[in-house]
């Protein structure tokens, strides 16, 4: 892989990194260690338990301060984050300013997040990072795309506003299906990888998480992915059959169930300190 230096952190080509065809979605696997996986949960669960906001179907750490209409009222990013986030900042080149805001969502196995767009407070770029067990993110083409839309009804906004501080606008529940069926598309979010999604995928999708124990890898784009899965789960099983012909194994099981929880770092930047 090219690759080249800046400032200390070798950039990657996020070009080689793409996937789907969208060219906005971005997935680097093992973007970190194990070991540095272990650290951040061991910072995550050694927080005060007064740092967790409990929503209706999961929990979460608001890292950065608060995000209000008006911008950020910040507050440092602790140095076990910004070890994490400034080495995203270096080796992707995608934020123009060092990422200054974080949320550290916990999924049980049937836990989600809704459809939803993370909104117009936030630098249109964001970086997820998926801690312990696999899952899958599904992208929906926005039913009215092209323009933002302030939610009607949802079924965790009051708590989901609130509690994580964050400006979005969930799905709204409408009967309207989308635009195009055809452009529907999950990604697998393996433990140590880095997803990151931007302008058009940021813009013109809803991205969401099912609350279901199984998932489904139909419409999964970064197939590699889904063969690591299999061998994971079948290490003895019909490998053969995976590597000779992909799309029928994956034709054949493309059921995912969860089995323990996941932990995800939502890195952003919000260009407007409201403080100054
Ligand atoms: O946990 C994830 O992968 C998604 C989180 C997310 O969409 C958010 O925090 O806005
Ligand atoms: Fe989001």
């Amino acid at each position: 892989m090219e690759e080249e230096k800046s400032k200390g952190e070798k950039r990657l080509q996020v070009n080689d990194y793409v996937v789907g065809s969208l060219p906005t979605v971005i997935y680097i696997p093992n973007f970190i260690t194990e070991s540095e996986q272990s650290q951040l949960l061991r910072h995550i669960y050694e927080v005060p338990a007064s740092r967790w906001k409990f929503l209706k179907n999961r929990r979460l750490q608001n890292w950065g301060g608060v995000v209000h209409e008006k911008g950020l009222l910040p507050q440092a990013l602790p140095s076990w984050l910004t070890k994490i986030t400034q080495r995203i900042g270096q080796q992707t080149g995608l934020f123009p300013l060092p990422i200054n805001h974080v949320l550290i969502n916990e999924y049980l196995p049937d836990q989600g997040i809704m459809p939803h767009q993370d909104g117009p407070a936030y630098f249109p770029v964001v970086a997820i990072l998926s801690l312990e067990s696999p899952i899958t993110i599904d992208f929906t083409p926005h039913p009215r795309s092209k323009e933002f839309e302030t939610p009607m009804e949802n079924k965790d906004s009051t708590l989901y506003e609130s509690a994580s501080g964050q400006i979005n606008s969930p799905s709204t529940e409408s009967t309207d299906s989308p635009k195009d069926e055809h452009h529907q598309f999950s990604v697998l979010l393996m433990p140590c990888s880095l997803l990151i999604f931007k302008d058009q995928a940021y813009i013109d999708y809803l991205h969401g998480i099912e609350d279901s124990e199984s998932l489904s890898l139909d419409k999964v784009v970064n197939i590699s992915e889904v063969i690591k899965l299999k061998e994971l789960q079948n290490p003895c099983g019909s490998l053969h059959a995976v590597t000779s012909d992909v799309t029928q194994d994956i034709g054949q099981n493309n059921i995912f169930q969860r089995t323990s929880t996941r932990v995800s770092l939502t890195c952003r930047l919000v260009l407007k300190d409201s403080a100054c």
